[in-house]
């Protein structure tokens, strides 16, 4: 593979259910270092395409592939094996162990570390000092020993990111990742996706509704329409788009709410 290869490609994907459209031919291509984000009105197909990327769902028809390799046929156990991240809006999170259990799990499982090796002190230093590392990554060390089922939403949200950041996946699908978040909270993840963005070597998918604060951090927006894509391009050239804005934003004011 070439390096201007795309990372991530979907190539006609499709699902439909019933006679209903929900994702329809929809052929994109993500390069290396790249944030994109994709926003379209409700019922547009942002999840459902989000789920036929992560294997939640098959497709009707299409290819989805990852540095060349054909997914489709895979689940989505074998697809986050492969590379594909995604956080699932807090159905990872484990509610009856602590912030640090959780992560030194995801720590664990990405280095496929079974009970035996679980066992051996030194592997389980190594796991529980990156598992801590990555809690300060989310600026969430002092709550390490705090069930997570007793943390505030904004802390589990950002506790799902270390698990991510865990698994070390070379695609990170964030849906609306700061949904349910105080007006505090939302800049810290905004921060990690920057951060995360920063190192050149991931593929960054985010649904967000908040696009006045994911503007700056988008290289590129996807708008989905009745399960179609409908506009690709830069932030600017997408949002500037009379279309864009009053047929499928619902807005002639680009700043908010348009996800
Ligand atoms: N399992 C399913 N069976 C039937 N229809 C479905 C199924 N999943 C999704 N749909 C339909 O597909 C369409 C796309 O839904 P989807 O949730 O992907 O939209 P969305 O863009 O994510 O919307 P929102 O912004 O409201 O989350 C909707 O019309 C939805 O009702």
């Amino acid at each position: 593979m070439s390096f201007d290869s795309p990372v991530l490609e979907t190539r006609n994907l499709s699902i439909h259910f019933g006679g209903h459209k929900a994702v329809n031919d929809v052929s994109c291509q993500f390069h290396q270092g790249t944030l994109t984000t994709i926003v379209g009105p409700n019922g547009a197909g942002k999840t459902t395409w989000f789920n036929l990327l992560s294997g939640q769902l098959r497709a009707t028809h299409g290819q989805v592939l990852l540095q060349g390799e054909d997914l489709t046929s895979l689940n989505a156990a074998a697809r986050a094996d492969r590379g594909l991240g995604r956080a699932f809006q807090l159905t990872n999170l484990f509610p009856g162990l602590t912030a640090l259990e959780n992560v030194r799990l995801a720590v664990a499982s990405r280095h496929h570390t079974g009970h035996v090796f679980w066992q051996m002190s030194s592997r389980r230093q190594d796991i529980a000092d990156r598992a801590f590392e990555l809690l300060q990554t989310v600026s969430m060390a002092h709550r390490a020993d705090s069930l997570v089922a007793n943390l505030p939403h904004g802390d589990q949200r950002k506790l799902e990111v270390a698990l991510l950041l865990a698994l070390e996946p070379r695609v990170f699908m964030f849906d609306e990742p700061t949904a349910g978040m105080s007006v505090d909270e939302v800049p810290v993840i905004l921060e990690l996706i920057a951060e995360i963005k920063a190192r050149q070597d991931k593929v960054i998918l985010l649904v967000e509704h908040k696009m006045d604060v994911v503007r700056s951090l988008s290289d590129r927006i996807v708008v989905l329409h009745n399960g179609e894509l409908v506009a690709d391009g830069e932030p600017a050239e997408v949002m500037a788009s009379p279309l864009v804005q009053e047929a499928y934003l619902g807005s002639t004011e680009p700043t908010q709410g348009v996800a």
